[in-house]
């Protein structure tokens, strides 16, 4: 593991705002650890489910636990009349991040959560039921087909795959999925999460908590760098033309989406990991453009910069080469965040007081209102 990046200025850097038992980025193993397992050990050996149970849980399940587990969310999967209502109300244009925000806060309306005794329950669904929401939407608003969203896909990936495309995945793109879902499951006090504990500590409904998370996630600051790395990427003929753009970006001081970290100094563990899939999704579809572009990309940023690929960076050609529609790839980042953003509202729930930081004031000094005739 790397030194620790240099924590100070503005955006809180560095403060310590609250505790958490969840997870460790930049601290220990590969970089990134979920309740004391490496995230490079999770994505190797278990599947997104069981993941979202030791995040929501506290525990890695047994064979029975995840039966058990999966058969339950897999029994949520459906969509209430009115929320469908409201989902093919809304345009094929809109961004299918203001979909899950509407989606999730309709929800809110419609199981509202009356008692945070309520809180696992919710969480299930909302993990159970997120896929279907962009699903449903997407499909109807661009296809005009109403969608049966209860399949029997055994995985979330594969079922979010299989409404998509009107037909089960393979092997390989299930995996991929499964993958992706881990890496992006949890990370700490980022920002999206950090919206979910605020809302959380003024003892707010979930659903608000989460609907407030998926407004931050969608900048492309954090979780909406995936797509814009796709956007850039995409106008690239060659690894060439590739260093070329992106020393023009660089001399005019652009921010190029996919790179760097507030947290991590040299590398983000996740990226070796997707990168990976990427490189082998490239070959199962005979790419020869996009991934040595990507490859490209990351050596230029690293000679000039020395600024690395983050988690999001390598996701863009990964879920390109599976055939996601590039405004559907932030979406499948709140399907995975949700575990992290509702576990740590439990956790803010269970130890809470409302966060209400201080301002350092700018303004003017003390002063006399004028009569609205004189101003
Ligand atoms: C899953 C996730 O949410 S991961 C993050 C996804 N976001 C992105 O990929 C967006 C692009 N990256 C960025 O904007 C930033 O790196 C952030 C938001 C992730 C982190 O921000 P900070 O912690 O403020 O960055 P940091 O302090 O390391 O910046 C140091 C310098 O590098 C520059 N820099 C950082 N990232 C980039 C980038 N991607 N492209 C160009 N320059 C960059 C900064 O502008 C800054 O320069 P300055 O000192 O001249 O102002
Ligand atoms: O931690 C952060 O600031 C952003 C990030 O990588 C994440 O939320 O996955």
């Amino acid at each position: 593991m790397a030194e620790a990046k240099q924590l100070s200025g503005a955006g809180l850097r560095g403060q310590v705002a609250g505790k958490t038992a969840l997870s460790t980025v930049g601290k220990s193993g590969s970089g990134l650890t979920y309740r004391g397992y490496d995230v490079q050990d999770l994505a190797e050996h278990c599947q997104f489910e069981e993941v979202a149970y030791l995040i929501l849980k506290g525990k890695l399940p047994n064979q029975a636990e995840l039966d058990g587990y999966k058969a339950r969310l897999k029994s949520l999967r459906g969509l209430p009349q009115a929320l469908k209502e409201v989902l093919e109300r809304i345009p094929k244009e809109a961004h299918p991040m203001d979909v899950m925000r509407t989606g999730c806060s309709m929800l809110g309306n419609l199981e509202t959560e009356v008692d945070f005794s309520q809180q696992g329950d919710a969480a299930d669904r909302l993990l159970a039921v997120f896929p279907s929401i962009i699903c449903y939407w997407y499909r109807y608003s661009h296809d005009g087909v109403q969608i049966d969203v209860e399949t029997d896909d055994d995985s979330i990936g594969a079922h979010f795959l299989h409404m998509l495309r009107g037909e089960k995945p393979n092997a390989l793109h299930e995996q991929v999925m499964n993958v992706s879902l881990i890496l992006y499951a949890e990370h700490e006090f980022n920002a999206s999460t950090f919206t979910a504990r605020v809302c959380a500590s003024t003892l707010s409904d979930i659903h608000s908590c989460i609907t407030g998370a998926i407004g931050s996630l969608r900048g492309p600051l954090h979780g909406g760098a995936n797509e814009a790395a796709m956007d850039m990427i995409e106008k690239f003929r060659d690894a060439d033309h590739a260093e070329q753009e992106m020393m023009g970006m660089l001399e005019r001081k652009e921010k190029i989406m996919g790179f760097g970290h507030a947290i991590y100094s040299v590398s983000d563990p996740r990226n070796a990991i997707i990168k990976q899939w990427s490189e082998k999704l490239a070959a199962d579809v005979g790419d020869t453009v996009l991934y040595p572009v990507s490859v490209r990309c990351e050596e230029v940023m690293w000679r000039e910069k020395k600024l690395f690929c983050n988690a999001d960076f390598f996701h863009a050609s990964a879920y390109h080469f599976m055939g996601i529609p590039t405004k559907l790839f932030t979406p499948i980042f709140v399907m995975s965040r949700l575990t992290g953003w509702a576990a740590h509202v439990f956790e803010q729930r269970a130890d809470n007081r409302i966060i209400r930081p201080s301002a350092e004031y700018t303004g003017e000094a003390p002063r006399k209102v004028e009569p609205i005739s004189a101003r």
